[in-house]
């Protein structure tokens, strides 16, 4: 579904809206409405007995004007005329609607209004009273300005060229989710342009080639020229980036600002680290060009039938790009879109970090629980039929696509057994043990699943050690309900921790976030979609801690003696299972009334008289002993 438009034509007296917004209105094929029509009474009065208008009295004209613009958006483009000199007034008319107002203002000077005017029929405009109209005129800035000089049908033609032919959305970078999301987006009817850059001789044409390649793009304008992709778009421009994060995002940012103008908006869909993105924005808030950090997960299919986004930063931004976000996003089980204001600042980008990090463990364990299976003798098709049937009790989006991996057969053997066994990255996790770090907030299980693929990653020494150390992984005998439950666990704990990092970060940075929201939007179109997610919606509207609620409690207290005794069996058995064995130590940790960190604290002040408190003094005091 495309956008309606409301084509608002402005200008001073005499400048010839009536007469403009006729024509196009014929062309166009839409309705227009002259807002003189839509004077109260009183107005009407006082304007025929020689009394201006002030402020107070067309407040609520332009109120009605706005009303009217809503309904008809509803239903269909139209236009209306309305003089609309003043920024307050235009500010009225286009409430709600920001992002579904096109402004065309009708310029003439004083002398060519003037004389237009006194050349009219019955028609008399004293310079005074045209005066002032010109004193109150606020040009607006985001207005295409036609100049009244062209005769009506040049002017028409240039407003219909001007609306017709300039895309509403650009996509900048078409690489794997660059390509789904401009295909989303023309598939939901939206008149976009795409752009990605040509390599001489290597990579040419990449472009209009997929442009060519689906019917969907056919109204699609597809450009390999910054400046040409630049100016085919409606302003203010709404650009999306899917690009590389990091560096290369500062290059395209570099390579777009020349050719943007004041309002302009950016649109970060990649993976950017999120104080990255609060630098970006407040050094593009000097240059007057809006920028907005918006977290995109679902992978490549995932884009392209309808992703999760989560969107940070300046709300009043947000809402000139909400529409068409709202329109790609999965829906949830209500058919709401899976995507919501996050906050402000780079929140949007740290949420879609989190999200990575929770993803980094649910693939570990799901990781862990193969090789589990595996050392019970199990071969992948059986691995599989053990992973389908626990779809009954712990669906996720992860858990299907490794049963698909599972059964994918290369010649006579499984296609997983020929993959090298190295985990790569492209830096979320690392950045969300960083950050967890750095917060204070102990996400053990996402450092525990990054390590693990740091780990993998030592090929050439861990092949060495295998012959030398002789630790040999002997066979395993479990019951699967065990398994079942000890995977369970883990990703109860691994939930806790990734949504108390958000929750942290939100009081750290004063970002106003919902975590039920957010797990709304995490329940269809992501990675970590899953049935458990959902469970999680009614639990974070009362607490942002899962693991004071009476359901998980009594959840982990009946999965407990799982884990404890599939863990241990990895441990006896030599096999390593890390996001397992740290949920069950974290929980122990958790719920521990006295610790040991008692002897960490004495050690402390033992070496650098760091000071301790004393359970026998609740005055809170710190205390120092000379140890020696
Ligand atoms: N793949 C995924 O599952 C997901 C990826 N993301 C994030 O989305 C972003 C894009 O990812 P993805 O589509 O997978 O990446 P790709 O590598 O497939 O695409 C990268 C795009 O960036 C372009 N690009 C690279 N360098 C430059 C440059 N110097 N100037 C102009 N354009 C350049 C590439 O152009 P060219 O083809 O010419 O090299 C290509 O169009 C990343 O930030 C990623 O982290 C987010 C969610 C999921
Ligand atoms: O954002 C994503 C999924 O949500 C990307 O696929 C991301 O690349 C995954 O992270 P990594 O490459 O580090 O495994």
């Amino acid at each position: 579904m495309n956008l309606n438009n409301v084509i608002f034509i402005m200008g001073v007296s005499g400048c010839g809206k009536s007469t403009i917004a006729q024509l196009l209105s014929k062309k166009l094929d839409i309705p227009f409405f002259d807002g003189d029509d839509f004077h109260p009474q009183s107005n009407i009065d006082k304007m025929s007995s020689g009394v201006p208008l002030n402020d107070d009295d067309r407040h609520g004209w332009l109120v009605t004007l706005n009303e009217l613009a809503k309904r008809q958006l509803e239903d269909s483009n139209c236009i209306i005329v309305c003089s609309a000199l003043k920024k307050s007034y235009r500010e009225i008319l286009n409430r709600g609607i920001q992002n579904q107002v096109k402004w065309i203002h009708l310029a003439g000077s004083f002398d060519q209004i003037l004389g237009r005017l006194n050349k009219r029929e019955n028609h008399f405009m004293s310079s005074n009273l045209l005066q002032s109209q010109f004193d109150t005129l606020e040009a607006p800035e985001n207005a295409f300005v036609v100049n009244i000089g062209l005769n009506p049908e040049d002017i028409v033609e240039k407003i219909a060229n001007k609306i017709k032919m300039k895309s509403e959305f650009g996509l900048f970078g078409l690489g794997v989710m660059g390509k789904s999301l401009s295909r989303n987006l023309a598939q939901k009817g939206f008149k976009i342009s795409v752009f990605n850059r040509e390599e001489k001789g290597t990579e040419e044409d990449v472009a209009i080639n997929f442009k060519k390649a689906y019917k969907e793009l056919e109204t699609t304008q597809a450009y390999s020229d910054i400046e040409a992709f630049v100016n085919s778009l409606q302003t203010p421009r709404r650009i999306m980036l899917m690009v590389n994060a990091g560096k290369i995002t500062d290059l395209v940012i570099k390579d777009l600002i020349p050719f943007l103008s004041d309002g302009d908006i950016l649109i970060d869909g990649g993976n950017s680290n999120y104080l990255k993105t609060k630098d970006r924005y407040d050094y593009l808030k000097s240059k007057q060009i809006n920028f907005i950090g918006v977290g995109v997960s679902g992978g490549e299919q995932g884009a392209l039938i309808g992703p999760s986004i989560m969107p940070g930063g300046n709300k009043e931004t947000y809402n000139l790009i909400k529409p068409y976000l709202e329109s790609i996003a999965a829906k949830d089980a209500n058919n709401l879109p899976c995507c919501t204001y996050i906050g402000e600042e780079g929140s949007g980008h740290f949420v879609k970090m989190v999200h990575n990090g929770i993803e980094y463990v649910e693939m570990q364990l799901l990781a862990e629980v193969y090789t589990i299976l595996k050392a019970m003798g199990n071969n992948p098709d059986e691995i599989a039929n053990i992973l389908e049937s626990w779809k009954a009790e712990a669906d996720s989006y992860l858990l299907g696509i490794t049963i698909d991996i599972l059964r994918k057969k290369d010649g006579d053997d499984w296609l997983v057994n020929k993959i090298v066994d190295k985990a790569g990255n492209k830096g979320t996790g690392n950045w969300t043990t960083i950050a967890t770090a750095q917060l204070g907030a102990p996400s053990t299980l996402i450092a525990s699943a990054l390590f693990a693929r740091y780990t993998s990653f030592y090929k050439e020494e861990r092949l060495w050690a295998s012959k030398n150390f002789n630790i040999n992984p002997s066979s395993l005998h479990l019951d699967l309900q065990d398994v079942l439950n000890a995977y369970q666990f883990a990703r109860i704990i691994n939930h806790y921790q990734g949504i108390k990092l958000i929750s942290e970060a939100g009081r750290t940075y004063n970002w106003e976030l919902n975590l039920s929201e957010i797990a709304r939007i995490w329940t269809n179109g992501c990675i970590i979609k899953s049935d458990f997610m959902v469970e999680l919606i009614p639990i974070l509207k009362t607490d942002d801690n899962i693991l004071k609620h009476a359901t998980i409690i009594n959840k982990l207290k009946a999965l407990k003696p799982s884990i404890n005794k599939v863990v241990s069996q990895c441990i006896l058995n030599e096999l390593t299972a890390s996001c397992l064995s740290e949920s069950v130590n974290f929980l122990n940790a958790y719920t521990i009334s006295n610790s040991s960190a008692n002897i960490i604290q004495a050690q402390r002040d033992y070496f650098g008289a760091h000071t301790y408190q004393r359970i026998d003094d609740d005055t809170g005091k710190f205390h120092h002993t000379n140890w020696n």
